[in-house]
């Protein structure tokens, strides 16, 4: 089997959206003077989707989510030529291929982000050539059925986030993420207003549920050390992404004040950007994304290094190229799980141009035995509504 061809397109939405509201989840522009615009940075609305088709007729999908025009330049100028004529089952040589090749100017963003879309690709063709799910390429079912979290609870009006806290609690989650809207830009008023959030929001899902805080990368050091005491008394499971993914040290500095777990990892890279959070004891919880850390194939050897680091992984965003490595893994207790909403923050678009996602029952997922590959096909219900750059 040999790789014939490989298609990268870009799917703009431009059906309906939910406006932004306010600040409604700190982000590393709200540090920067002068940023009206922090919310733009932080919304994606477009999705690069590749197939890679084999000489006998196997078509591999991969996704991309990150800077998507220039993840599809990257594809079709640099990666497309490297995998092409290649046979998909030298995944690790192909990989090696990949990264080497663009190591002087790629390495992690959204070089390594273009590189996952293939890889995911790849091991979708692998999955359907033998007619396994890829879950059952990587070691199989670790869990009879994957635990997962209810993700959104942006920082809108109180009283709104307790009701979706409780419509979600209702439908069986036993794990929440929450936004914080402010940093220190906001002052003691911001410091009070996250803590407020925090309160009305256990008041809602109680003691007996996790809950995880989410930053985004919109505090500093400084502003999260104040922080950490003060939210301990909510018992959360995790604190994310408090400083920005560069400042490993301070991520270091803060999960050793043993307060609060930190988390972080969506935005690193490679097996050796995890080493390095791993080896200074940085996180508590690995986030990696498969879709930007190089695909199955890095992701695969990032779980054995949190295995032996005694570290869970509970990848960024859910879906289904995570889920995979979610079910093979017992070092993956968890995953993360937007449902299906109006097109707001990007994460939800994943609904919108894939089908196959596993819909959450009672606050679990199922992965099918005899669904080959990733288990995911173009939808088109919502086609007319793309603009899509081939
Ligand atoms: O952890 C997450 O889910 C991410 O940080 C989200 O993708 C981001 O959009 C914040 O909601
Ligand atoms: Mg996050």
């Amino acid at each position: 089997m040999k790789i014939k061809s490989v298609r990268a397109r870009v799917f703009e939405w431009k059906g309906k959206t939910v406006p932004p509201q306010g600040n409604f989840c700190s982000n590393a522009m709200d540090l920067v003077y002068s940023n009206t615009e922090s919310m733009s940075t932080f919304r994606f609305h477009s999705w690069t989707v590749v197939e890679i088709e084999t000489d006998d007729g196997i078509i591999g999908l991969g996704n991309v989510a990150l800077a998507p025009k220039v993840a599809k330049a990257i594809i079709d100028e640099y990666l497309a030529p490297l995998v092409i004529g290649q046979d998909p089952w030298d995944y690790e040589y192909l990989w090696q291929r990949m990264y080497r090749a663009t190591h002087a100017w790629g390495r992690k963003g959204v070089t390594m982000a273009a590189i996952s879309a293939v890889d995911l690709a790849i091991w979708d063709i692998l999955g359907k050539s033998v007619n396994k799910p890829v879950f059952k390429l990587l070691g199989g079912r670790t869990k009879e059925k994957i635990p997962c979290y209810y993700s959104k609870l942006y920082r809108t009006d109180l009283k709104e986030m307790q009701d979706e806290a409780q419509k979600f609690l209702d439908q069986g989650f036993k794990a929440f993420k929450m936004r914080f809207g402010y940093g220190p830009a906001h002052l003691q008023d911001g410091v009070r207003e996250n803590l407020k959030s925090v309160e009305a929001i256990r008041e809602v899902i109680g003691y007996d549920t996790d809950l995880m805080l989410e930053c985004y990368m919109g505090w500093n050091l400084e502003y999260a050390k104040r922080m950490l005491p003060k939210l301990a008394r909510f018992e959360p499971r995790w604190l994310e992404e408090p400083v920005i993914a560069d400042d490993i040290d301070g991520y270091a500095e803060l999960n050793a004040m043993n307060i609060i777990p930190i988390s972080g990892g969506e935005h690193e890279f490679s097996l050796y950007g995890f080493k390095q959070l791993l080896d200074k004891k940085a996180v508590s919880v690995v986030q990696y994304d498969t879709n930007r850390v190089g695909g199955i194939t890095a992701a695969h050897k990032i779980n054995a290094l949190c295995e032996a680091y005694s570290v869970p992984v509970i990848p960024h965003a859910g879906q289904m190229h995570n889920y995979h490595l979610t079910m093979s893994t017992l070092a993956s207790p968890m995953a993360e799980y937007f449902p299906i909403f109006d097109v707001e923050v990007g994460n939800e678009l994943f609904w919108y141009i894939f089908d196959g996602e596993p819909v959450a029952d009672n606050g679990f997922l199922q992965l099918r035995d005899d669904v080959p590959g990733l288990g995911l096909t173009l939808k088109t219900e919502y086609l007319d509504q793309f603009h899509i750059i081939d």
